[in-house]
């Protein structure tokens, strides 16, 4: 995985896709209920709760505020839920606010100066925050001060105010984007992954269980399958799967039920939506598997240029189904296989073709 490819992750908010990873209004009403307490309760990112609890261990043992955390990685992976663990570890309140939350240093300043000792401080999407926000952050995270501006022009004074310790905890879905000087500052920096299936199978057991609906194993199994790695997709595709088992069943999540419910959905075995499979079907259909330009791609398909890139693509990707070579983008043979078009040779055009052929090249 490579953390400074912030292409990877860039995606547009939620808009009405099943498996968006940013957050709908309805995410956010029951997220806080799903949220995990403690680092005990946090499901998987093994790496980064073991470092983060000796961070925070060794913090508390010298009776001193924590170091500044840098957290990065794709949204819905648990940036803010960490952050607010974080906190309640060390036994601090947290105040949560945003890069594009914070667009004047005097904004950063107001906050900054009513922190009291030891508060966790969370910057959701630190890339976003403007410059001088940003040089201002520096000289509070170092020494726990700012200059704060007085006045303007020739007549301007700059006023020190001592902060007390805080912990500063950001948030980044691109760490590359960060300006050296910023990433330097924190004192551990922890990169979230993507889970696991097994991972994701504990994470709607715990989420059923506080929703209090019933779920097989199996059940449990099917959703995480397709959850693309992203826990609060996993919740999201639970609470629909709860409605359609409550509709159309007895309200038990079976793997029968969650498959069904799924495909209603349209949301498929891999975690594909209507969206990615009509690429994938475009590329592959009408382009013999490619290269074919972004362009021509998203015409095919009736959608903007930005839309298949930024929205469908970077799963694609991911799941090494499509690749962008610099002759256009071209299907793999998983997804041929995917999509069951590997044996259809026979058929009119190039549509049996596995694209082995260019497949790296261009
Ligand atoms: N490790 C985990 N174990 C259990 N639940 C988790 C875990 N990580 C995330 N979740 C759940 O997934 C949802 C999204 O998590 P969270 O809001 O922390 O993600 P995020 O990385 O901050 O996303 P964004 O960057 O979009 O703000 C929450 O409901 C949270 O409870």
């Amino acid at each position: 995985m490579n953390w400074d490819d912030e292409s990877a992750y860039a995606e547009p908010p939620a808009g009405d896709r099943l498996v968006a990873t940013a957050a709908d209004g309805e995410d956010r009403a029951v997220e806080a209920a799903l949220r995990p307490k403690d680092l005990g309760e946090f499901v998987g990112q093994e790496r980064v709760r073991e470092q983060l609890d000796l961070v925070l261990k060794a913090a508390r043992a010298r009776g001193a505020t924590a170091d500044h955390v840098l957290l990065s990685g794709a949204p819905g992976l648990g940036k803010t839920t960490l952050s607010m663990i974080i906190a309640a570890e060390m036994g601090a309140p947290i105040r949560i606010t945003s890069g594009p939350a914070i667009q004047h240093a005097g904004d950063l300043a107001a906050i900054l100066s009513s922190l009291t000792e030891g508060e966790v401080l969370f910057l959701d999407e630190i890339h976003r925050m403007s410059r001088p926000a940003e040089e201002m952050l520096y000289m509070a995270m170092e020494d726990f001060r700012v200059d704060v501006i007085v006045g303007k022009g020739p007549g301007a004074t700059a006023i020190p105010l001592e902060l007390p310790p805080f912990t500063l905890v950001g948030a980044t879905t691109r760490a590359g984007l960060l300006p050296p000087p910023l990433r330097d500052r924190f004192g551990f920096t922890g990169h979230m992954e993507f889970y696991a299936p097994a991972e994701l199978q504990r994470v709607v057991h715990r989420s059923a269980r506080l929703l209090d609906v019933e779920i097989e194993d199996q059940g449990a199994a099917e959703i995480a399958g397709r959850s693309r790695g992203t826990p609060r997709i996993a919740n999201r595709l639970l609470r629909r799967v709860r409605d359609y088992a409550q509709v159309k069943a007895d309200g038990v999540i079976t793997r029968e039920i969650a498959a069904q419910a799924l495909d209603v959905y349209e949301v498929d075995a891999r975690g594909l939506d209507r969206l990615d499979r009509a690429v994938l079907t475009a590329l592959l259909k009408l382009f013999g598997g490619g290269p074919v330009g972004l362009s021509t791609l998203a015409v095919a398909v009736g959608e903007e240029r930005e839309t298949v890139e930024e929205v469908a693509e970077p799963f694609l990707v991911r799941e090494g189904l499509l690749a962008r070579t610099p002759r256009g983008r071209i299907a793999t043979p998983a997804a041929w296989e995917h999509l069951g078009l590997v044996n259809d040779a026979g058929t009119a055009g190039r549509a049996g073709t596995p694209p082995q052929q260019g497949l790296f090249g261009g």
